[in-house]
């Protein structure tokens, strides 16, 4: 079920634009147009289906952000939304621990509480780590974060933080103090750095603000940023979402030059990478399969191209769930790969045959049509020929099942044990 979004705002406008906003982020919008419309709405639903609230600060039944009160003691992080904000108001609504405030002056703003909105969906499975001994400055941090949705960690000394690194490898993002009892920023961010580069994993030093010479050793050391203290809470998040979607962008840029656009499946360059790091771990006892659709041209002139691509796309979407232990890609065409580390070639021909035989089954229908699909496999477990040594063996087997009657699958010999 997607999260719920509960909005609270009298203004009918402003209730259609937030709400089509939400739905924009696959959220699903609860309207209410009071505080009172809002305690009964809640009363009636689950807390923990809602990702947050979206609260107009003045509502008739409560126009100094009584609402805001009612959404935050109901452990809903929450966005206000007002028409006007002085100086005053600001400051009590940052200080009531909202995750930020949007002043409804123009339709462009909307953009930012959209990013909001969505960020605080992906930020669930986010991880900040934030090494600081001052207690009192790791606490502010960490309850800015945890605002956001961002899952938190603390340590109190570097390998406390190095040690929170290797166990949990969904933190994307460590935020680091200089004064550390065992050790200092400087030297944790230059071992962060031997692990992970400024792509994956972002480094956000913490300085004094009059100590600029600090700030500079951080970026010259490897710190994708650095915070000087003291910070506004503003400010702080502006840094963490820049720097979070710096990390974030790199990943879609890797992702869509890794994968082949039509299936999602990892493309022949990135099978290459893949093959080479497992190879150096498990360097005997591995096998290689060519699996090539059967006369798939004639699904094409049949059925039309669109059909040929749902039908790579189904045929993709089996061999990535068959094969999600190994190494498999789409090599173009109408032909896949599979890298089998760690496995015998007798385990691997029986569990090609299986998929052989499961996609023969399979009833493919699109748009009216039903029809079905049968592939040929080569499979290879030579030894000592290297990755192309292997791939011209399973062309050869791949060849002889195309020759054979198709819908086979041939390999090496299998050696008696
Ligand atoms: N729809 C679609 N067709 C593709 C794509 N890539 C290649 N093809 C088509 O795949 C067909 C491959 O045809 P052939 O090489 O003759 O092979 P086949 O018809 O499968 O015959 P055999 O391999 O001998 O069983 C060609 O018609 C290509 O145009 C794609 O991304 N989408």
């Amino acid at each position: 079920m997607r999260p719920k979004v509960l909005i609270i705002d009298d203004n009918e406008h402003s209730l259609d634009v937030i709400a089509s906003l939400i739905l924009k982020a696959q959220l699903t919008p609860v309207r209410a147009t009071s505080l009172t419309a809002a305690q009964h709405v809640f009363s009636r639903s689950a807390p923990e289906d809602f990702l947050c609230a979206v609260v107009d600060y003045r509502l008739p039944d409560a126009p100094i952000g009584q609402a805001i009160d009612f959404t935050l003691a109901s452990f809903l992080p929450t966005i206000v939304t007002t028409a006007s904000l002085d100086a005053d108001t600001r400051a009590g609504i940052l200080n009531k621990n909202v995750i930020d405030y949007i002043l409804k002056e123009n339709e462009q703003v909307y953009e930012y509480l959209s990013v909001l909105l969505s960020r605080l969906h992906k930020n669930k499975s986010l991880g900040v780590l934030v090494v600081d001994n001052a207690r009192v400055s790791r606490n502010r941090i960490t309850s800015l974060l945890r605002r956001h949705n961002f899952m938190t960690y603390e340590a109190m000394t570097g390998q406390q933080g190095l040690e929170s690194l290797t166990r949990y490898n969904h933190i994307k993002l460590v935020i680091v103090a200089n004064d550390l009892p065992d050790s200092s920023g400087i030297k944790i961010l230059s071992e962060i750095r031997q692990r992970a580069k400024k792509e994956d994993i972002a480094v956000i030093g913490l300085a004094d603000s009059g100590d600029t010479g600090l700030s500079a050793r951080f970026i010259k050391s490897g710190a994708n940023d650095y915070l000087a203290q003291p910070y506004g809470q503003e400010e702080f998040l502006c840094r963490i979402m820049q720097n979070i979607e710096y990390i974030e962008n790199i990943e879609l840029i890797r992702r869509a030059a890794n994968s082949d656009f039509l299936t999602g499946l990892p493309n022949r360059r990135h099978f290459f990478e893949r093959v080479a790091a497992a190879t150096q771990l498990a360097p005997i006892c591995q096998c290689l399969a060519l699996i090539d659709i059967d006369h798939f041209k004639k699904i094409n002139d049949t059925y039309g191209h669109d059909c040929g691509d749902y039908t790579l796309r189904e045929i993709a979407k089996l061999v990535s769930s068959t094969f999600s232990q190994h190494i498999p890609a789409r090599f173009g065409g109408e032909e896949f790969c599979v890298f089998m580390p760690n496995i015998g070639l007798q385990t691997a021909v029986k569990i090609f045959d299986d998929f052989r035989q499961a996609l023969a089954d399979i009833e493919f229908k699109f748009e009216g049509k039903v029809f079905h699909c049968a592939v040929s496999i080569g499979v290879t477990a030579l030894e000592h020929g290297g990755v192309n040594g292997m791939l011209r063996k399973a062309d050869e087997y791949l060849y002889q099942a195309k020759n054979t009657g198709r819908n086979r699958v041939e390999h090496d010999p299998i050696r008696a044990s």
